[in-house]
């Protein structure tokens, strides 16, 4: 049994700011993503923190190889497109690490101080590239939202099972499946079977997004609009999220199934921008091509009509 999450449950979780609020009360968020193949994905994350409301969004480069093909360093193309970003090691109330980075990449050096994140007590949005870095439940470990595509929850269920996602619970359904056909009962089970087994928030990226906290909760968003579907669009949602999670990191730190409801606020704001970018608030099938960089932009004007 799945609970729809609306927009006036995401507007409720969406933190305004208040007379004693200043920078860092309303979150610092620390970005470890991007690298010299994906500075790109380093931008649209980072893009979205700040329009997500954070307070501060820190960026740490990884260790990383030179970019190819004349590109800049992704900390360079993220203050040439946020110069408002701050660079290196400091307070971070939340973490998004791995968009935009290939684990085939990343050196020893890199996974030890990912590792050190993932072990550490503030909480960690998991994306892409980190996927396979998430460590066994333990009592150090931090509060964690894994963010995977339908590609990346079959290799962690994998991974994690040491077993093949059974046939009937394919991550990657038929179009009915999503949509609610017989499909849909068996994409929930597994994304509630793999949030239990790894005891962390797993939000199930696709046209409807599913959200299964640990203790067995499951929230679905969507269908979302389908021009959302083009590169880079995911490294838009963990910024968005990140920014949420930085806001309310005391909650989450007090209680991890509070994780659930803020990763599908994220679906919801993240769908509602690409609404508003591509100029169909209503998702009737109407509306324009637009880019993951459209989707960051339209983010406050998109908050401003949730709230
Ligand atoms: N601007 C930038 O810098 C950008 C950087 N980016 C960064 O690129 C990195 C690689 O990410 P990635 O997702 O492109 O590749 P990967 O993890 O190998 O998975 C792909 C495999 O999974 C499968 N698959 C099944 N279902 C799927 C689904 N729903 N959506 C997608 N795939 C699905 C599919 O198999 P198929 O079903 O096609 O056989 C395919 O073989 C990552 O770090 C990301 O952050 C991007 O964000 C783009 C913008
Ligand atoms: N058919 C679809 N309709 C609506 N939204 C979609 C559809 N397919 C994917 N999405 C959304 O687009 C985003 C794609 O994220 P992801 O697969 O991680 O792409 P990338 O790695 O290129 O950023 C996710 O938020 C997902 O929910």
């Amino acid at each position: 049994m799945t609970e729809h999450w609306t927009r006036e449950h995401a507007a409720e979780r969406l933190r305004r700011p208040g007379a004693h609020d200043d920078k860092y009360r309303r979150g610092v968020l620390g970005l470890r993503t991007g690298s010299a193949r994906y500075p790109g994905a380093a931008v649209l994350g980072a893009s979205a923190a700040w329009r997500t409301g954070a307070g501060m969004v820190r960026y740490l480069p990884g260790h990383d190889e030179d970019p190819p093909y004349g590109l800049p360093a992704p900390a360079a193309a993220v203050l040439a497109a946020h110069p408002e970003t701050v660079f290196g090691p400091g307070r971070c109330d939340a973490w998004v690490i791995g968009s935009g980075t290939d684990p085939a990449a990343r050196s020893a050096l890199e996974q030890s101080e990912l590792l050190e994140l993932l072990h550490g007590s503030a909480p960690v949005v998991v994306d892409a590239g980190a996927l396979d870095l998430v460590p066994r439940p333990s009592a150090d470990r931090a509060p964690l939202i894994l963010t995977p595509h339908a590609g990346e929850f079959e290799r962690l269920w994998e991974r994690t099972m040491r077993a093949p996602l059974p046939r009937e619970w394919v991550a990657r359904p038929p179009a009915d499946a999503e949509a609610g056909g017989n499909g849909a009962a068996a994409r929930q089970e597994a994304a509630r079977r793999l949030a239990e087994r790894l005891d962390a928030t797993l939000l199930l990226k696709g046209s409807l997004t599913l959200i299964a906290s640990p203790g067995g909760r499951v929230l679905s968003c969507g269908p979302a609009t389908p021009w959302l579907a083009s590169a880079g669009t995911g490294d838009v949602l963990a910024g968005i999220l990140g920014a949420l999670v930085a806001a309310r990191s005391a909650e989450v730190r007090d209680d991890r199934e509070s994780l659930g409801p803020l990763g599908a606020t994220a679906a919801v704001l993240h769908d509602a921008a690409a609404r508003t970018a591509s100029g169909d608030p209503a998702a009737t099938a109407a509306g324009r091509p637009i880019t993951a960089g459209d989707v960051a932009q339209a983010i406050p004007a998109a908050w401003r009509a949730l709230v």
